[in-house]
């Protein structure tokens, strides 16, 4: 992780000044779709690329150790050892992270130390995903997750405070979030998808950032609309003029519903050209994704052997 945002005062008057330009960002969003992603012969870097910046998630009621201890052996070795070999990759490749309830940390921090593995473990917490649970109870969410060992935690925002309006409500819990987390690295999830204006999103990003989160994060991808480019480069806009204004680099984690790797080339395109090549790194760029990874192996054993052979996949006779 890069140099710890510490926060902060909270600054009503730049609050209260956002106005976004909606048609502005939704054009900037369609150039962005339709730029030039990687050429073919430069696309299964980016995809290893993308690979050591997904967060890799399961957050189901259904979640088990056992599939707990698959997520995290699949973080240990995302990507096939032939294949790595052939693109003359001698160096380890993990996901940045896994990222789970808080329920189940125990089971991925004891998998991943007996695997003497150093991937992160995220916890989401605060009453993930619609944060309808007393401030008191969303508090020891954190605390537990971090003491059953989540090195970050992924906080969802009162989206009540942001929908009335209480800014500064929102940034005082944001605050007590944070002196809850330690040591350990904050995200704090907008749920864009209820936060109904552009501007909202502006706001909610400056207030998190304001109240010392590492990192923003579009969604908690249970809501009906999650990480889109239009909100992205919001964020993205609030990223760069809290950096200007403070000097400290915030990250961003767009997901939910981020499944195919055409997608992650494009996340990735937008992030360089609208935060430049300093964000292109686990620790200001997160891709939060459950079922993202399979498609992105397969274009990269396409990339590396020419064959569109469904990877992991029995071959059709
Ligand atoms: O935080 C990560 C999201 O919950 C993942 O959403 P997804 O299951 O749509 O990939």
């Amino acid at each position: 992780m890069s140099a710890r945002n510490p926060g902060t005062k909270f600054d009503l008057e730049h609050i209260s000044k956002v106005r976004v330009n909606t048609q502005a960002v939704l054009k900037r969003a369609q150039h962005i779709q339709g730029q030039k992603i990687p050429t073919k012969q430069w696309q299964a870097a980016w995809l290893l690329k993308a690979v050591t910046c997904i967060d890799l998630t399961t957050l189901a009621g259904d979640d088990t150790p056992s599939n707990i201890h698959r997520l995290c052996l699949k973080a240990i070795q995302p990507v096939e050892h032939n294949l790595l070999k052939k693109m003359d990759m001698q160096d380890k490749v993990t996901t940045a992270a896994v990222c789970v309830y808080p329920s189940r940390v125990a089971d991925a921090a004891i998998l991943l130390e007996a695997a003497n593995s150093n991937i992160p473990v995220a916890s989401v917490a605060t009453g993930f995903p619609a944060g309808q649970t007393p401030l008191e109870t969303r508090l020891q969410e954190v605390r537990m997750a971090v003491a059953d060992g989540a090195t970050e935690i992924d906080i969802v925002i009162n989206r009540t405070l942001a929908l009335t309006g209480q800014w500064e409500a929102m940034f005082d819990e944001i605050c007590q979030f944070r002196m809850a987390c330690g040591n350990a690295h904050m995200k704090t999830i907008l749920a864009v998808g209820e936060l109904g204006t552009f501007t909202n999103v502006y706001k909610a990003s400056m207030v998190a950032m304001m109240a010392g989160s590492d990192f923003i994060k579009t969604s908690t991808g249970k809501e009906a609309v999650n990480a889109t480019y239009s909100v992205a480069i919001v964020m993205a806009r609030a990223i760069r003029s809290y950096y200007l204004s403070t000097g400290y680099k915030v990250g961003f984690k767009p997901a939910g519903g981020i499944r195919t790797a055409q997608e992650a080339l494009v996340w990735l395109t937008l992030i360089k050209e609208e935060l430049g090549n300093d964000w292109l790194c686990p620790h200001l760029f997160r891709l939060g994704a459950s079922s993202l990874l399979t498609d992105i192996e397969r274009q990269i054993y396409h990339h590396v052997t020419g064959h569109y052979a469904a990877y992991n996949e029995l071959p059709m006779a």
